[in-house]
């Protein structure tokens, strides 16, 4: 059962500590628009706060959609819950199998086959070479690359390798499922089929975090959303409430129409007896 799984941290903190930083021209702290603020710190070295205070706690069912600028601190807030970054103040705990979907190109290899690739990448998540062994026909499958699954994958195109990335990743039953979107590359049929995946992915996981740019996409696989902002959880709420307070009306009318939509097949396919 998932009901251990849970997320929590408390005033922590991600400092990256820039030691080849230009230090003349940074005299001052600053804060653009985008990217964490720039200080010192107490060896007075220059630092980007890339997260900031950030107190938070999620369990079993959780399905969180990161909005925010860029370089507001997402990627590295789901880094932090991944424990691939430990805190530099304050503290960060986890209980559960984690799934961390960023670079969908990290543990492939370009000099094995494609098929070799699904059982490594899966291994690379948490599942066992056997288990991957069970999956494989049926993500080869997916992918619709056919013969090209036997040649070395630097002969895939970027949307290729996607394809056999996102076949890999959308197998897996994560408990702790951390996404990000870097998955552009793929056709518009492609990525049709793919979100189907991914929603079915969501749904057997315990906890979702997402970030994303795509508000439709967030509306589809989360209930509620944070904004990120300079390194702080700025606001936290309804997917709607969050996304009208960082992005204006419009896009928090469209959000809610995403979500009508959403609702009107989610019980059209109830009456039909298809969910
Ligand atoms: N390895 C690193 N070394 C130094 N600074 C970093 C590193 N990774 C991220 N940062 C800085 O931390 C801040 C937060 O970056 P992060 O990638 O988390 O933002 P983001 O919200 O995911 O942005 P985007 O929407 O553009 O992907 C930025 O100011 C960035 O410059």
């Amino acid at each position: 059962m998932t009901d251990h799984v849970s997320i929590e941290t408390t005033n922590a903190y991600v400092d990256f500590p820039i030691f080849d930083a230009k230090t003349r021209s940074l005299k001052k702290a600053f804060l653009g628009k985008a990217g964490g603020a720039i200080g010192r710190n107490d060896s007075d070295v220059v630092v980007v706060e890339a997260l900031k205070d950030i107190t938070l706690s999620l369990k079993q069912g959780d399905r969180v959609g990161l909005v925010g600028h860029n370089g507001a601190g997402k990627s590295t807030l789901l880094r932090l819950l991944s424990g691939i970054y430990e805190p530099t103040r304050g503290s960060a705990r986890v209980r559960g199998r984690v799934a961390p979907v960023f670079d969908l190109g990290v543990g492939m290899d370009p000099e094995i086959s494609g098929y070799e690739n699904i059982i490594i990448r899966g291994m690379f998540m948490g599942m066992t070479r056997k288990q991957m062994l069970a999956k494989v026909d049926e993500i080869a499958d997916f992918t619709e690359l056919g013969e090209y699954l036997n040649m070395p994958l630097r002969t895939y195109s970027t949307g290729m390798r996607v394809r056999v990335a996102l076949g890999v990743v959308t197998s897996i039953d994560p408990e702790i499922l951390l996404l990000d979107e870097g998955i552009g590359a793929v056709d518009a049929d492609f990525m049709k089929k793919a979100r189907t995946r991914l929603q079915a992915l969501v749904e057997r996981s315990g906890i979702l975090v997402f970030a994303s740019h795509s508000n439709e996409f967030l509306a589809q696989l989360c209930d509620r959303a944070m904004w990120i902002d300079h390194g702080q959880i700025r606001m936290s709420g309804g997917i709607e409430d969050v996304v009208r307070a960082y992005e204006g009306d419009e896009a928090g009318d469209h959000v809610a129409h995403v979500i009508q939509e959403l609702e009107r097949e989610k019980s059209a396919a109830s009456a039909n007896g298809t969910a």
